[in-house]
């Protein structure tokens, strides 16, 4: 599922990649810390890679700072004027019951692009992503690969300057996972902000530009991705690194 939740008014433009700011923030949804405190920056130029073990909170902060979650303390800013452009693709794509061309242009509407443009960047966005004769497929018959390319080219039709992807390779074969990474790596030469989690120690040495480490709820190191993978900081990645059970 892509989710958006900033109104597109120009799908072309693009900009330098926005800066994404934690400061000091918890989850605590019931009275239980599930994530947190933290507090780190994302400035540079990513792609940002955010790892660690089962549980370590990925997800959780993904969506805190996506706005699906509100932080109990503390604060996630951006940035510029107010919150940029974003798009969240996942694990497994939620799509509505149409085809993949309707798909796109119902998030194009939602995202307040004129009627007369939604055709077009449909399916020029379809057409990136190899999906071109499937415009007519209804896209609950898709195939796996063919659903995450479609969430994909979902999210490219409305140029994010921040494009959040959680684990979301997982579940395919080999061809479809380098169509996401070449996809995701696109995304980042076009100028957009791109922060994702995968458990694929390879998948993040091709993409990183940097690791944000996380293990119970904790961001326990933000490096550089050379210096992550030859010589980890913190005592948890270096057992992860390692193969090692992390608490
Ligand atoms: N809405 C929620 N309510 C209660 N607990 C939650 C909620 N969301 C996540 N959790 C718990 O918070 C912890 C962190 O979950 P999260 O999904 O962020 O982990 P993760 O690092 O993404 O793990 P994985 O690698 O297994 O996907 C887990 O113990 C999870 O059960």
């Amino acid at each position: 599922m892509t989710s958006l939740n900033v109104p597109v008014n120009n799908p072309i433009e693009l900009s330098a990649p926005p800066s994404l700011q934690f400061e000091s923030v918890e989850f605590n949804p019931f009275g239980h810390r599930l994530f947190g405190p933290c507090s780190f920056k994302l400035d540079g130029p990513g792609p940002t890679l955010v790892m660690g073990p089962n549980g370590a909170g990925k997800s959780l902060m993904l969506r805190l700072a996506h706005g699906l979650l509100t932080p109990t303390e503390g604060a996630v800013s951006w940035s510029g004027a107010s919150a940029p452009r974003q798009a969240m693709v996942f694990q497994t794509p939620i799509l509505l019951r149409r085809s993949a061309l309707a798909n796109l242009r119902h998030a194009l509407a939602v995202n307040n692009v004129p009627r007369k443009l939604r055709t077009e960047l449909a399916l020029e966005a379809l057409a990136r992503f190899g999906l071109s004769s499937c415009a007519d497929t209804p896209a609950r018959v898709l195939s796996g690969g063919e659903k995450q390319r479609l969430a994909l080219a979902r999210a490219w039709s409305l140029s994010p300057a921040v494009l959040f992807l959680d684990e979301p390779t997982s579940a395919l074969d080999p061809a479809a996972i380098k169509a996401v990474e070449l996809a995701v790596q696109e995304f980042h030469k076009q100028g957009t902000r791109v922060v994702m989690t995968t458990h694929d120690l390879h998948q993040a040495r091709r993409l990183a530009g940097d690791v944000l480490f996380l293990s119970e709820g904790k961001v326990q190191e933000h490096t550089p991705a050379d210096m992550f993978f030859r010589a980890p900081v913190s005592r948890q990645a270096q057992a992860y690194l390692n193969g090692e059970l992390v608490a």
